[in-house]
């Protein structure tokens, strides 16, 4: 859905982005992750023919951008740096407008679509007032409604929960979901990794322009290696567990074992007469895998 190649933007002696390889994939939910000023907005904006590269290649529903970009563009959902809105106008108007003004679905079915899509985002009961009256987060929303009045296959979305509150950001995550359960890909940048972790299927993290990382978020988020056991006795655990030779850090009602046989573990502790609460296969956090691949010294250009 999108694919990169050595894409490079430079601003002056600023490289914005360094040669990033992209590759979005039909169904994907992914998670553009980097922090302020690592190139997300730089690179976005050059998927969407806002912004010319310095050197590389892009690809969009598998059409170069930007020498494609008006017959593309047009069946992305795109939403980018803030929503903009005419304030004295209702946000159906608004809508409106911008697909009338757009290369949009059929004129017949505009009125549809444009009620079908506030609906989607929770705006259909707040038609006639202007946005001027509109919260951060309603505006944010008509945004993503804008996006989606053409029905897109693939949703391009710059920091969607910018200015929602913790509900909002939790129905645009559902919504976002079930877009793309009906086919919708979606690739979205953010900051945010705890966001990313709960709704993403793959990631790129993208550090100082340099994409460091890319992958299914289930690879990335693969066991460390080590169990956590839960049990009053933790004591009588870390005797049998270190006397098999395994290592063991005791926390509270609990422990960290470094072990790659979880079943083993259990019989050994069962058996040895602890009693085992819980336990759990330690799997690394999206947190943890982007701090190791953005401090890694493969991360960071000579
Ligand atoms: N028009 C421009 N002129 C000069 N430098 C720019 C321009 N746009 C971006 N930059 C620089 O390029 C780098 C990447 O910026 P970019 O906005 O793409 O990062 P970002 O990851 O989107 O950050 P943020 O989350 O803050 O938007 C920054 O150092 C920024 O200062």
């Amino acid at each position: 859905m999108i694919r990169t190649r050595a894409l490079v933007k430079r601003y002056g002696a600023v490289t914005a982005v360094a040669g990033v390889d992209l590759d979005v994939r039909e169904g994907d939910v992914y998670g553009f992750l980097g922090a302020n000023g690592s190139g997300k907005t730089t690179t976005v904006r050059m998927l969407l023919g806002l912004v010319l590269p310095t050197s590389g290649e892009a690809e969009v529903l598998g059409e170069p951008v930007p020498r494609a970009a008006r017959s593309v563009l047009p069946q992305v959902g795109a939403v980018v740096e803030g929503p903009a809105a005419y304030a004295a106008m209702s946000g159906r108007a608004n809508l409106a407008l911008f697909d009338a003004m757009g290369a949009g679905g059929p004129r017949r079915t505009r009125r549809a679509r444009v009620s079908e899509a506030l609906e989607r985002v929770g705006l259909g009961h707040v038609d006639d007032r202007p946005v001027r009256a509109y919260s951060l987060g309603m505006r944010q929303r008509l945004g993503l409604a804008g996006a989606l009045v053409r029905r897109p296959r693939l949703l391009v979305l710059d920091e969607p929960t910018n200015g929602l509150d913790p509900q909002g950001i939790r129905e645009i995550r559902d919504l976002l979901l079930d877009l793309n359960r009906e086919g919708t890909t979606v690739f979205l940048s953010s900051h945010l990794l705890a966001e990313v972790e709960q709704l993403a299927t793959r990631v790129g993290v993208l550090h100082r322009g340099r994409l460091v990382l890319q992958d299914a978020l289930d690879e990335l988020r693969g066991p460390t290696g080590r169990v956590e056991v839960g049990t009053p006795d933790v004591d009588l655990a870390a005797r049998l567990v270190r006397s098999a030779g395994l290592a063991v850090d005791l926390e509270g009602r609990g422990l960290r074992v470094v072990s790659a046989d979880p079943a083993g573990l259990v019989r050994l502790l069962v058996d040895g007469g602890v009693r085992v609460e819980r336990l759990v296969e330690e799997r690394r956090t999206l947190e943890q895998v982007v701090l190791a691949a953005t401090t890694s010294d493969a991360a960071v250009p000579a």
